[in-house]
């Protein structure tokens, strides 16, 4: 169980959010769909979102892959971040978020920038990973992992196939309210140590975890840069 978030934290957040972001009619129009259709409250934070975009404008993304759309709350932010003609593809295992998600993107007017693949991200990704071996897409600048946990041990294999060299790698609730550190912890907290395991054994890979506060409560991001060679220790 997520522990009591601290006032503090949400006062702390609502104040930077309150200054640093513009009014967002699509993002709230979005959330509350998400509420009035019963999907769980698991969208990044408005704040978050906005590090997740401004990280893809830093990279110049202009192919993003995301393993958990939800009510696509990170799905359009991170869209927002693209130049003309980028595109992310998202990927969501279920039909009723996957239907919200949609109608969230079009009346944001995103939908053109957004590939929606419903169905379990491993069904999912061997296709996108044939289409990029044989030259058909590009590869991914950014990959954003947070679906299903105890799969990110899989979706790091993926994403590695599918990404150019110098691409990003995000992965979110990877702190889980400090469970992580806890080697009898659940299936999540399993994933997300078996993720950490892989990560740390990959010469290509250099990795670093921010632990957050604020609305969300008290968890972090695993940020992965793919080097194209062996990782300077
Ligand atoms: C934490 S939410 C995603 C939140 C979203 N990225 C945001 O910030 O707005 C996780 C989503 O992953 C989906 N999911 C869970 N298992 C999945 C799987 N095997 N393949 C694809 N999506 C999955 C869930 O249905 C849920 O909608």
């Amino acid at each position: 169980m997520p522990s009591a978030i601290d006032p503090r934290w949400r006062d702390v957040d609502l104040w930077f959010a309150d200054r640093l972001l513009p009014p967002d009619p699509a993002g709230a129009a979005a959330l509350a769909a998400n509420q009035a259709a019963g999907l769980p409250a698991h969208d990044v934070s408005p704040l978050q979102a906005r590090m997740l975009a401004l990280i893809a404008r830093m990279l110049g993304a202009r192919r993003v892959l995301e393993i958990g759309t939800l009510g696509g709350y990170s799905t359009m932010h991170l869209a927002r971040a693209l130049p003309d003609g980028g595109q992310i593809v998202t990927l969501e295992a279920d039909p009723h978020h996957a239907g919200v998600a949609a109608a969230n993107l079009d009346r944001a007017g995103l939908a053109a920038r957004v590939d929606l693949r419903v169905g379990r991200a491993v069904d999912s990704l061997p296709e996108l990973a044939r289409a990029v071996a044989a030259g058909v897409a590009a590869p991914f600048d950014l990959v954003f992992i947070d679906a299903d946990k105890p799969s990110n041990p899989v979706y790091l294999d993926w994403a590695l196939t599918l990404v150019r060299p110098g691409a990003v790698i995000i992965a979110d609730n990877v702190v889980r309210d400090g469970r992580v550190t806890d080697p009898d912890g659940d299936a999540s907290v399993q994933g997300v140590r078996a993720f950490t395991d892989k990560v740390a054994a990959d010469p290509r890979l250099t990795a670093t975890v921010l632990q957050t506060v604020g609305v969300k409560g008290y968890d972090g991001f695993m940020m992965i840069l793919v080097d194209a060679a062996p990782a300077a220790p």
